[in-house]
């Protein structure tokens, strides 16, 4: 390593670390010194480091460590990769890493077992090798797993760990195969359980990124079921990559990605830079585009798990966790429509992930695409060994048990969350339009603001009301008064130094209107 410290201060914040490309050899060094030591600190357990910076530019990149279960890094532990990564020298980097041994009781000549994997960025190789070359000095056992998506890493610590883990079942085969098997092997059965299911096509925007090469991976093991088209496969030239196109572009614009030619009610998706996360979309006759985003997402698999519990006689307790970014209709539809409750956690997939792992069945997704369904252990053990009514039953009950192997336990996963939407419109013989229809979304708006100093903006109720400044809210209630449905909300960024505003509203020109006077009134902070 040339470099004794970071050009600049990085933070391991709600995505890991996340920069320019430039900065980051030696910061990704030192996320190797940590993961060994973490591994260490977790008996041996193998731990997993992903480099890639999702649908950032290409000239970013970025890392994250995973924990045992597939989980992300340990929140406790954040501060800690913060302050090794910005050390000074490597006499300051070598005497804080002793320290952290000695805090934890960590033993240097213990096991340490990490596996490693990229998304197909240009610096991904170099970014490798700092972090192999850190591995190495720490004697640690390492694993290279390649190219991968950010949840096929996450798979495979979790399969890796749990193959000979007292009380916990095995999560499927540890190879990059054994993913492509357990999702196939899944909807394959659902196929074969839900009457009249027919094969399925979809156009997927793929952001030039590593989805384009795992789904190609993924299609023959469908055997004719679903048809994908793959939009946007270019990882030959990673300057294309999130160039006009992937999740957060489409959901950003509410538009068409670039190469996509819309097809009248048919179904898109578009992936992000490391295929984690999904939104879907299609166009009506007129030309009209329709956004199918997270909320979308979550309302389709709610419903459905919905009615599959209920058929199947079973009790699970089914719960929805949104953040303030949840168009109000989803949160309307699923207290009123559904009748389940919607539990509200800051935003970043994190709070999200911990808050759904407490309900029997929890489906938790972003406005932007991220999320998952988790199953409770408890839940899937009593579907399994449940005394078996009528056929309808058994038949609901062999679907959910298939849906929790289709969907990703660990992450949220573009590739099983868009099997999951595929299988339920196939399931149901739904048109994307009909899909769409279960509630109109109200009209909405978020926009960024650059403040002097983010940090003053501290908010309450799940960021859906501003602490501080402490003359603001009142003024953001005035206004939400005036406007017939409409909420908005403001909150520090915590992946850029914005402040980000959300109005939403009736009709598009009040969600403006609110968003207008929220940024002047914003201005006095500027
Ligand atoms: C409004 C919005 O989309 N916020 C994003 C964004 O967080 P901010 O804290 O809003 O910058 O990045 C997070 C990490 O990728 C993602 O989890 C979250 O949904
Ligand atoms: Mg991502």
């Amino acid at each position: 390593m040339s470099l004794e410290a970071p050009e600049k201060h990085v933070t391991y914040g709600t995505a890991g670390f996340r920069d320019k490309a430039k900065y980051l050899p030696i910061v990704l060094y030192r996320v190797g010194l940590l993961a060994a030591l973490r591994s260490r600190f977790l008996g041996g357990k193998t731990v997993g480091v992903m480099i890639t910076a999702s649908h950032n530019p290409p000239a970013d990149n970025g890392a994250k460590l995973v924990d045992p279960l597939g989980e992300m890094l340990d929140q406790s532990w954040e501060a800690h990769a913060t302050e090794l990564a910005n050390s000074q020298s490597t006499a300051e980097q070598n005497k804080l890493l002793d320290a952290l041994y000695s805090k934890f009781g960590v033993k240097h000549d213990s096991d340490a077992k990490v596996i490693y994997a990229r998304d197909t960025r240009e610096s991904g190789p170099i970014l490798v090798d700092a972090l192999a070359s850190a591995l190495k000095s720490q004697n640690a056992h390492a694993t290279n797993a390649g190219v991968l998506t950010t949840p096929q890493l996450h798979y495979l610590v979790r399969a890796i760990n749990t193959l000979h883990m007292p009380g916990h079942e095995s999560y499927g085969v540890p190879t990059e195969d054994g993913y492509y098997k357990k999702l196939a092997t899944s909807y394959k059965k659902i196929s074969t359980l839900a009457p009249n299911m027919k094969p399925v096509s979809v156009t997927v925007d793929c952001a030039n990124g590593v989805g384009a090469l795992k789904l190609q991976q993924l299609a023959p093991l469908l055997e004719g079921l679903v048809e994908f088209t793959i939009a946007n496969g270019d990882v030959d030239h990673p300057e294309a990559l999130n160039e006009n196109c992937g999740a957060d572009f489409v959901k950003t614009n509410q538009r068409l990605p670039a190469n996509v030619q819309p097809v009248p009610d048919k179904l898109y998706a578009s992936f992000d830079g490391d295929a984690d996360r999904v939104v879907c979309y299609y166009t009506s006759n007129n030309g009209e585009f329709h956004l199918l985003d997270g909320d979308k997402i979550a309302t389709l698999a709610a419903s459905l798990f919905c009615e599959q519990v209920s058929n199947s006689g079973t009790k699970v307790d089914i719960g929805v966790v949104q953040t303030a970014y949840a168009n109000g209709a989803s949160t309307k539809y699923i207290e009123y429509e559904l009748k389940i409750p919607v539990v509200f956690t800051p935003t970043g997939v994190k709070h999200l992930h911990h808050a759904a792992a407490k309900f029997g069945i929890g489906v938790y997704f972003e406005a932007n695409g991220h999320g998952t369904v988790l199953f409770d252990k408890s839940t899937v053990d009593s579907l399994k060994t449940i005394d078996i009514g009528s056929p309808a039953q058994k038949q609901s009950i062999d679907i959910l048990l298939a849906l929790s192997d289709l969907i990703n336990q660990t992450v949220g996963d573009a590739i099983s969350d868009l099997l999951m939407v595929l299988v339920i419109l196939a399931i149901r013989n739904w048109t994307p339009a009909q899909w769409d229809s279960c509630y109109s979304e109200l009209a909405n708006r978020l926009l960024k603001c650059n403040v002097r100093d983010r940090t003053m903006f501290t908010t309450t109720d799940a960021e859906r009301r501003l602490v501080t400044p402490k003359e603001l809210q009142p003024k953001l209630d005035q206004l939400m008064k005036q406007y017939p449905q409409s909420r908005t909300f403001v909150r520090a960024s915590g992946t850029e130094d914005v402040v980000r505003v959300y109005s939403e509203a009736a009709s598009p020109e009040a969600a403006k209107e609110i968003g207008d006077v929220v940024l002047e009134l914003l201005k006095e902070y500027a």
